[in-house]
């Protein structure tokens, strides 16, 4: 059966709705960052820049990195975006939008997060670089999802009653791709297990003028461990992403650059440089 017009949603020149590309644009290995202005940031380290497209925040650049061909795409803020971001690549590269129908033979896409991050816990200095192991989504995306298996229950239950988990809206648990962590894997760089928070603010343990109902959010947090893994940093679309990647077949992994220490309350002087020597890290390990 053909996936209806309301349901894969095709621009007039046949690219799809939101990110605004064509089949042919998406490279197998696809880097995402969060802020539109850092996919030039990761571009302009290309060798040779094939394609530049774009449609509200999801900015998209194709190009060869030694030898490489990598797509970079910007998600923008947030689980809500990576619902579309994640969703639109897998129907590219595994429906037909000729024929409307899913493709037999399935394509699974490497996908790297290179996004920005606070640590929760003391030893992780600011800008450093951490691979999320595990990602805990409290923001309900995969709650949406018909799934095959409820992931890393256990992982999550023990959580939610470490946390006493108060909200009606229930963490979920996913993994990393393990052989793309693998490339990534430095004594550099921090591996640790991420929670990916449905906001900056209060989801986050922050307050500005109003008070969050989780108060010892960060001491509950910090104090968990799991098989000898404790829970190191915040942000808001790792788990969306393992998840979604899960379930469509692709592999992920997110590469964070730590740019506030909740612990000690500092923030990096130097966040563009931090966040630049991740890409640099990042597309010489990836190629
Ligand atoms: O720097 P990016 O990739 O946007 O990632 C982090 O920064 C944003 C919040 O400032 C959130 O998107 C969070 O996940
Ligand atoms: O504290 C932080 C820093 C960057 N991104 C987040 O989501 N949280």
């Amino acid at each position: 059966m053909p996936i209806a017009d309301s349901e894969l949603i095709l621009n007039p020149d046949n690219s799809i709705y939101h990110l605004n590309i064509l089949p042919e644009d998406v490279a197998d290995n696809i880097i995402t960052v969060g802020d539109p202005d850092r996919v030039s940031a990761v571009s302009n380290l290309f060798d040779t820049i094939e394609l530049k497209k774009g449609k509200r925040e999801f900015v998209t650049h194709t190009g060869y990195f030694n030898k490489k061909r990598i797509t970079v795409i910007s998600t923008g803020i947030g689980t809500d975006n990576i619902d579309i971001v994640l969703n639109e690549l897998d129907a590219l590269v595994n429906i037909d939008f000729k024929t409307r129908e899913i493709k037999p033979n399935k394509k699974s896409l490497n996908i790297i997060r290179i996004g920005t991050s606070g640590a929760i816990q003391e030893h992780i200095p600011i800008d450093s670089f951490l691979i999320s192991k595990k990602a805990i989504g409290l923001d309900g995306l995969m709650h949406f999802y018909e799934l095959n298996n409820k992931e890393e229950s256990s992982f999550t239950n023990a959580l939610k009653s470490h946390l006493n988990w108060p909200l009606a809206i229930s963490p979920y648990t996913y993994s990393c791709s393990n052989k793309l962590a693998n490339l990534f894997k430095d004594d550099t760089v921090y591996e640790g297990i991420t929670v990916t928070n449905a906001g900056f603010y209060a989801p986050q343990g922050r307050q500005l003028r109003k008070k969050p109902v989780l108060l010892d959010f960060h001491e509950k947090l910090r104090g968990f461990s799991f098989q000898q893994q404790q829970i190191t940093n915040l942000e808001m679309e790792t788990a969306g992403i393992y998840g979604l990647a899960k379930l469509l077949g692709h592999k992920a992994v997110s590469m964070n650059a730590i740019l506030a220490n909740r612990y000690n309350g500092n923030f990096s002087k130097t966040p563009q440089k931090t966040v630049d020597n991740l890409i640099a890290y990042c597309l010489e390990r990836l190629t």
